[in-house]
């Protein structure tokens, strides 16, 4: 089957850092990234969705090379910690640009949009600005314009970190349901490996700038895990 996402020999270099990655994410395949800060989690995903030019190597999206090809045309769409939502939109207007562009909004994608916050459980907040809702609210908010694009890979960096446990796994529950009706492959940077368990179906551990081990989420942090992974997990508490 032809891999959703492949990083093929992609390197990157920042100052003092080389970074270099190798990856094949299946199709319908939810894979968390997770690894020490400053590992390069962030820099993978930039990369993957073009915000960052690889100094050599291939980016494949189902099969089509995208290296050269620019973020807004990728077949992909992105929710980051900060929820890059619009101040002085209205929810409806924020979730219906993931389909038109600010300065003409059609109807049906106007409407498309409150299905999309319905689904979201958002049903009724339409006219709210994202300062009049909670955090998890503009998180749910940033799902539905991500999942309205029907984009194949979703690509998601801490998008829950700033929220309390309970409304994580509430969050991560509501991207599993999600995804029951569309089956978006997902690459997920999260600091909290339990985020991992019971929603990733595998596990790749960064360090230092390169995967350095994937597998099964239940083994890659089970009680049998690789000394590394062990050690930042306990480092983690
Ligand atoms: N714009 C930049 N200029 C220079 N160095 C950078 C830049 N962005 C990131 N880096 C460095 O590249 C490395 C990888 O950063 P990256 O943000 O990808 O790590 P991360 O694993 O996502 O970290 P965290 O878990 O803390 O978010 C780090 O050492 C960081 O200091």
């Amino acid at each position: 089957m032809t891999p959703a996402l492949t990083l093929d020999a992609v390197t990157y270099s920042f100052e003092g850092m080389r970074l270099s990655f190798d990856l094949c994410v299946a199709p319908g395949e939810w894979l968390a990234l997770i690894g020490p800060s400053g590992a390069g989690k962030s820099t993978l995903l930039d990369l993957a969705a073009g915000f960052l030019a690889p100094a050599s190597g291939r980016i494949l999206m189902e099969g089509r090379d995208v290296t050269e090809t620019p973020p807004g045309e990728r077949p992909v769409s992105l929710v980051f910690q900060e929820n890059n939502l619009f101040a002085h939109l209205t929810a409806q207007k924020n979730v219906a640009l993931g389909l038109s562009s600010r300065l003409f909004t059609r109807k049906a994608d106007m409407a498309a949009a409150r299905d999309a916050l319905a689904a979201v459980g958002l049903a009724g907040l339409e006219a709210r600005r994202p300062f009049e809702m909670s955090g998890g609210e503009r998180q749910r908010v940033a799902l539905a314009r991500a999942f309205l694009r029907r984009r194949p890979l979703l690509l998601l960096d801490e998008p829950f970190a700033a929220l309390g446990p309970a409304l994580r796994v509430e969050m991560l529950q509501l991207l599993a349901q999600l995804r029951r009706s569309f089956p978006v492959t997902v690459v997920m940077v999260t600091h909290h490996p339990q985020d991992a368990a019971g929603f990733a179906d595998r596990v790749a551990f960064v360090e230092a700038g390169r995967i350095v081990l994937t597998g099964p989420t239940s083994q890659v942090l089970g009680p049998d895990a690789d000394p590394r992974v062990s050690a930042y997990l306990g480092e983690r508490g």
